[in-house]
């Protein structure tokens, strides 16, 4: 299998030999050092960030983890989303993908790459196409309002994200739905220095129109108060200016349009200049109100929110307070101090801040809503579990999401496992494992949990962080998961499952209420910017659990818990806000609901190092992680029983060919092969147990020897299917040849027998009816025409001389022997060689050193030919009449040929035809002057000599007279007579 990926330690942690902290973290440096950072237990994958791209990802590595089982290829991120997509198909279950790790481990791409995985492998219909648009859309979107640059990650998911995707029966994306969790919304008042706000902000300031910049009041980002605490305006890696182009084309595709843009913006800039309200004192001591310092500033804000400047001032430095019921009901204005001035605008600036985004989801949802239900893949890129220095109401609630994810991971793992070895009928010992249900428990048990104690202490108007504390204390004395931090009174110490947490329980009641007094969300209401009255009307869908939740809360604010020593009488408010630990527990709760719903796969992340460094690698922070992430204890649970399970088929293919009994085909039943597998290479018994349809494997050396077995096996089969290859491509190119060579003979045949019929054409044209025939020249062998009867085509010295004498043009075209008369009337043996322009007459000599073996006595170009003329009689003999020369006069038995041929060549070479004439007496120009071939046709020639053969018989003679040479001829066939091709 071509992977990117080497083999490097092991693929599955399952298989280490020995079983530690350290073995696992060894193997995971010595993957990552190798640029290897995907490793599994089991089907969790576990993913090193590695700060730099590795082209692991892109169509081809889809492709070669489309459809794959896992222990076919190395673990990667798109063998696990190829999982949850065959299983969503074949099972016809929900599956989703847990991404848990700390920020900056890699959560957001890995979840990137899983929906391009996704978007890659599905159909391409305009309407899928459409859908996979606007999910893969809602990206950008959400990273500029939901992300932030932090010390630890530039691109940093300020919120946690549960993005679900919903397919139609053909297995096409056909819809989703995004809920989001816990944004981070004290990040838009202030950061930590080196950290920024959100994005959207920096996009704005840097990306829009000098217009725009006008009309929405926009300032350099270095005036905003709110953008300045962090003292940090740009981001490595991060271009603004494209990214808010991104973002608004992004909003495009989710629907949200130029108008409402404009609104969105403008709020974005009230909210900024929120930050520079400031106030003044006035009056002394505890008596002094706050008024707002900058009315200009204040009327700015009032016009970008479509609210009055007055009524916005009113809001921020009083407070509507209401005593009384029904018809006695009495509104105070009570002014505000400036600090509770700043606290207010503070809060209004983070609840509009957190209402847009709100807003922002819920316009991406409407985008990819779907009216019908269907099978859905679940991604959850969540905040992994975070331990500080000074821990928050925040760390307490990103644990409390972890803690709860993390019993989910350990019930439907060992749930899984176990359910398995009972439907295998597989005999095992149940091991102990941490079960952290108690510290679930602690946190949010009702009515006593720490989230309902917080909740209970929020609604006494003297309750406060302290008496919290106290409480806290008091109830948990005994629980071994609590622990509370005798020196440092405002300290509370959770023991979770991945390690003691010391919490500060300063801020928790404040941040627990989360309070907006009601004056501004009437500001807000009162606002002509319709987003602005929108996002504070919009009621969420109430989550079965809150409806629930109330009736407790009812129940305990009017009765009040005797064991738990809250004070007697709260005043109930119906009204009065959801508190944000609620609220959390709710979504929490819905999660989990799901979650239980879905067949679960994970994803762990682990940051190497804090430096973004590639191939740095930070021992003590690995090991934290694997601590927080519960690696060591899933793969304990993992190995509890048996480190591989496997179905018979699936074994068999993969080890099928390591017995001599099941190579090179195992075509019977899969467990009897394993069987004689097992047998064969002599694995002890009580390594293995057979399940119904699996085969159970209790320690990883027997599965070690089969790998290693099979990693020399494939090397042996590999050099064998090589040889076998080679020699099977070697059959086929001789096959190839063989027959190539038949085709070129046959071609050449053919060529060469057309070109026959063209040539016999040609000679009947020439002596059909002109001259007599002699059987000879009538019975054309079908080599006849091919005219080199002397073999001298092959000839160096012939070839050498043509070459010579014509360049790398020349070649030969006919080679004959032929009787030449001489200027005395007497025959001398000559031999004629024909190319494409030339007649040579040459005489052989004997071979000299150089090679030669004969001379050109005659060198007669085309051009200088007048005529050809020959007898009407079956002589052969025939006169070349060269211009301004002597002619050449000879005889030969293939005159037929070469006359024939002679002519082609003449006709190709000057484009027309020779002069061919037929005479009884032929006079013609001799060396010595003229001279004359005199024809007579004759029954018997005198004198002859007896022949060998009748074939010998010469049917002439020829006999020198007085300025002529006589030539007797014996009667021949008639002129009609035409030649016969023998094949
Ligand atoms: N598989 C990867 N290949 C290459 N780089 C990666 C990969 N995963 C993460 N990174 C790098 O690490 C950075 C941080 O990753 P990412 O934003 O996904 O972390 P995160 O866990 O979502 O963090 P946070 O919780 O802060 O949002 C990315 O911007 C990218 O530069």
């Amino acid at each position: 299998m071509a992977t990117k990926q080497k083999n490097v330690g092991v693929d599955d942690l399952v298989m280490l030999t020995e079983v530690s902290e350290k073995s696992l973290l060894d193997n995971l440096n010595q993957r990552y050092k190798d640029g290897v950072i995907y490793t599994s237990i089991g089907p969790v994958l576990i993913s090193l960030n590695p700060y730099k791209q590795l082209g692991i990802y892109g169509k081809d590595q889809i492709n070669l983890y489309k459809g794959k089982h896992e222990f076919e290829i190395p673990p990667h991120i798109y063998s696990i989303a190829d999982k949850a997509y065959r299983s969503l198909l074949s099972e016809r279950e929900n599956q989703c993908i847990i991404i848990s790790g700390e920020s900056g481990a890699g959560k957001t791409e890995a979840s990137k790459y899983i929906m391009q995985y996704i978007a890659s492998i599905t159909g391409s219909s305009t309407e899928v196409e459409r859908v996979k648009k606007q999910i893969l859309e809602s990206n950008p979107l959400l990273e500029a309002f939901g992300n932030a640059k932090t010390l630890r990650n530039n691109n940093s998911s300020r919120f946690g994200k549960y993005m679900e995707i919903q397919f139609n029966l053909g297995g096409d994306p056909e819809g989703g739905k995004i809920t989001n969790y816990l944004l981070e919304k004290s990040r838009v008042i202030n950061q930590t220095v080196g950290e920024r706000n959100f994005h959207i902000f920096y996009q704005l300031l840097r990306g829009a129109s000098a217009e725009e910049k006008s009309k929405l009041h926009l300032l350099s980002p270095e005036s905003y108060v709110y953008l300045n605490k962090g003292k940090c305006y740009t981001a490595d890696g991060i271009d603004d200016n494209v990214a808010f182009k991104q973002t608004r084309h992004a909003m495009k595709i989710v629907g949200i349009d130029e108008p409402l843009q404009e609104q969105i913006f403008r709020l974005l800039s009230a909210i900024l200049l929120l930050g520079n309200l400031n106030f003044t004192a006035t009056g002394t001591g505890n008596n002094s109100n706050a008024t707002i310092s900058d009315k200009n500033i204040a009327n700015t804000i009032g016009e970008l929110m479509g609210v009055d400047p007055i009524l916005l001032e009113q809001s921020l430095i009083s407070r509507m307070i209401s005593t009384g019921q029904g018809a006695r009901v009495s509104n105070y204005q009570v002014p505000q101090n400036v600090e509770q001035a700043l606290y207010a605008r503070d809060a209004f600036a983070k609840a509009l801040y957190s209402k847009l985004f709100d807003f922002i989801v819920r316009k991406i949802n409407e985008s990819i809503e779907v009216k019908t239900s269907g099978k859905v893949i679940g991604v959850l890129d969540i905040y992994g579990f975070e331990i500080f220095e000074n821990n928050s109401f925040e760390q307490f609630c990103i644990n409390y999401v972890n803690e709860t994810l993390q019993q989910i991971f350990i019930d439907l793992t060992l749930k899984t496992e176990q359910e398995e070895y009972v439907s295998e009928g597989i005999k095992w010992i149940p091991v102990d494992y941490i079960n952290n249900k108690p510290c679930v428990d602690l946190i949010e048990k009702k009515p006593i949990g720490i989230l309902s104690l917080l909740d209970e202490e929020c609604l006494f108007p003297e309750g406060n962080d302290a008496s919290l504390m106290e409480k806290l204390n008091k109830h948990f004395a005994n629980n071994s998961h609590y622990s509370n931090v005798q020196q440092v009174r405002n300290q509370f110490i959770i023991d979770h499952y991945a390690g003691k947490v010391f919490y500060n329980i300063n801020g928790f009641l404040d941040k627990n209420r989360d309070t907006l007094f009601n004056d501004l969300v009437t500001l807000a209401l009162s606002s002509k910017v319709a987003l602005v009255n929108e996002i504070f009307t919009y009621v969420a869908p109430p989550l079965e659990d809150v409806e629930q939740e109330k009736k407790n809360r009812d129940k305990m604010v009017r009765g009040g818990y005797a064991n738990t020593g809250a004070k007697s009488v709260i005043p109930t408010d119906k009204k009065r806000p959801i508190t944000a630990g609620f609220q959390f527990k709710n979504q929490v709760g819905a999660l989990l609901k799901s979650l239980y719903s879905c067949s679960p796969h994970y994803i762990r992340c682990i940051k190497p190092n804090e430096n973004k460094r590639s191939l740095d690698w930070d021992q003590e922070k690995c090991s934290e992680q694997v601590r927080y992430l519960g690696l060591y204890e899933n793969l304990l649970v993992r190995r509890a029983g048996y480190c591989y399970r496997q179905t018979f088929a699936k074994f068999m293919r993969r080890y099928y060919m390591l017995a001599k009994s099941t190579w090179p085909k195992w075509t019977g039943d899969a467990q009897q092969g394993a069987q004689l597998l097992l047998d064969e290479l002599g694995i002890p018994k009580q390594e293995y147990q057979f399940g119904k349809t699996k085969i159970f494997i209790r320690n990883p050396q027997p599965l070690h020897s089969l790998e290693d077995k099979r990693v020399v096996r494939i090397e042996q089969l590999v050099t064998m299917l090589q040889s076998v290859w080679k020699m099977y491509k070697q059959r086929q190119w001789y096959k190839r040849t063989i027959a190539a060579r038949k085709i070129q003979r046959s071609y050449r045949g053919w060529l060469l027998r057309r070109e026959h019929v063209k040539l016999k054409n040609q000679s009947l044209s020439i002596f059909l009816n002109n001259k007599e025939r002699n059987r000879q020249s009538i019975q054309l062998g079908s080599i006849a025409f091919i005219g080199d009867f002397l073999s001298l085509a092959k000839d160096s010295f012939t070839q050498a001389t043509i070459k010579k004498e014509e360049g790398d043009q020349g070649t030969l075209e006919l080679s004959v022997h032929v009787n030449k008369v001489s200027r005395h009337h007497k025959i001398q043996k000559r031999a004629l060689l024909i190319t494409k322009s030339h007649i040579y007459a040459i005489s052989s000599h004997k071979p000299k050193k150089d090679g030669s073996w004969f001379n050109i006595k005659r060198k007669i170009p085309f051009s200088s030919i007048e005529n050809i003329t020959l007898s009407k009689l079956s002589d052969n003999f025939f006169v070349i009449h060269v211009a301004n020369e002597h002619d050449y006069v000879c005889e030969t038995n293939k005159k037929t040929v070469l006359i024939t041929l002679l002519s082609k060549l003449y006709h190709e070479n000057l484009q027309k035809n020779i002069q061919i004439e037929f005479k009884d007496s032929i006079p013609y120009r001799s060396q010595k002057g003229t001279s004359e071939l005199k024809f007579s046709k004759v029954d018997q020639i005198p004198h002859q000599k007896p022949a060998a053969s009748a074939a010998d018989v010469e049917n002439y003679s020829a006999k020198p007279e007085k300025g002529c040479l006589k030539i007797l001829v014996l009667p021949g066939l008639p002129p009609e007579t035409k030649s016969i091709i023998i094949s």
